[in-house]
């Protein structure tokens, strides 16, 4: 395992930023594992989905060196004197950014990058991301993409399968056209002292992811979490550093009419160990029409969101706050059966 030696400086301003959480109350509920060569590995998804909207996948294929030389080249990077990691920044979305998260005011205990995965879509902060060794990070980064869009479509594929969804490919070819919105977070989360008894900070405050599915792979620093599906409590995850965790995401909620959810999570900065993870985020074209599938609710009477592009809800989305119910504004009202003029 690869961890920074030295906590990275950020700015003073953190001091000032309330991200201090009560340690929460959570079970020792374990996390479904899947291994992805197990003839009944599409079951298992469906069912993972359905209770968690979050799942560990083993065996999944892809090679151990790709991971490792990604976190180096993203350690490198984030060990960098701050004024040369700020001319990456700031954010927009794409590029570093550093204690804000988005644009409305949302802030954390973290320092990431956000990148494209389609190269047309570049931006000049991309460059500067890659900085002094722009063959070995973007190589290591294309490698990277190329692997997590597989796994991706391979989980997705077993997703139509186990769900009976024809044809095969509907869910996965969202995430394999060359214009999908895919995307890459490379975040650092800084060793942060305990506040007071039990107060933490938070790196990564509660939210849902907004694409049909992210791929997570973390150093072996803890402080993910997830939220059950009835709110009732939080559910820390062991790291583990050679396999993926699969979040549903909120396209993959709506497709599904809601019978898969997508999970709500946060990451507490630990107080002895940095932490760096890499998520892949699996996003359709953004012309792609987003709604229930007609094979699983073939009467629109029963869909529970309307009908939406990905352009519409990610500009939705990029107008909300992290924690906020974003899907929210594209549920369908019940239909009034009665109406009384009394
Ligand atoms: C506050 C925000 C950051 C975010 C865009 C948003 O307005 C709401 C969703 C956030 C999120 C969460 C999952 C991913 O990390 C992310 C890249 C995404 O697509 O949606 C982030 C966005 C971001 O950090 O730019
Ligand atoms: O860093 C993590 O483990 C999770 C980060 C996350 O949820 C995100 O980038 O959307
Ligand atoms: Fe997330």
């Amino acid at each position: 395992m690869v961890v920074l030696s030295q906590p990275v400086a950020l700015d003073n301003h953190i001091s000032v930023i309330p991200t201090y959480t009560p340690v929460p109350v959570f079970t020792s509920q374990p996390i479904p594992v899947v291994d992805l060569t197990d003839p009944e590995a599409k079951t298992l998804i469906v069912k993972a989905c359905e209770e968690f909207g979050f799942f560990k996948v083993v065996n999944h294929g892809v090679r151990a060196d790709l991971m490792t030389r990604l976190e180096q080249e993203a350690i490198r990077f984030f060990a960098l004197p701050q004024s040369l990691k700020n001319q990456a920044g700031p954010p927009e979305p794409y590029g570093y950014g550093s204690k804000r998260i988005g644009p409305n005011g949302d802030v954390g205990w973290i320092e990431y990058i956000l990148l494209n995965a389609n190269p047309q879509l570049s931006t000049p902060k991309t460059s500067d991301v890659f900085g002094q060794t722009p063959q070995i990070f973007r190589e290591a980064v294309d490698e990277y993409m190329h692997e997590l869009k597989e796994v991706s479509c391979k989980v997705l594929g077993m997703v139509t399968e186990g769900l009976g969804i024809e044809p095969r490919d509907t869910l996965s070819k969202m995430v394999r056209d060359e214009k999908s919105d895919s995307c890459l977070r490379l975040n650092h989360y800084p060793t942060a002292e305990e506040e007071a008894e039990n107060m933490v900070k938070v790196g990564f405050g509660e939210h849902t992811d907004p694409q049909i599915i992210s791929v997570l792979r973390s150093n072996d620093t803890a402080g993910l979490q997830i939220c059950m599906k009835d709110g009732s409590c939080w559910v820390a995850v062991p790291p583990d550093h050679s396999s993926f965790f699969i979040i549903v995401g909120d396209a993959l909620q709506v497709m599904t009419n809601g019978r898969f959810k997508s999970v709500k999570h946060r990451v507490l900065a630990d107080t002895r160990r940095s932490r760096v993870s890499m998520i892949y985020f699996g996003g359709p074209p953004l012309s792609e029409k987003i709604a229930p599938l007609s094979c699983l609710v073939p009467n629109q009477e029963d869909w529970l969101y309307k009908e939406f592009t990905w352009s519409q809800y990610k500009s939705s989305a990029y107008k909300s706050k992290l924690g906020d119910y974003r899907l929210g504004l594209f549920e369908k009202q019940p239909l009034l059966t009665h109406m009384s003029n009394e």
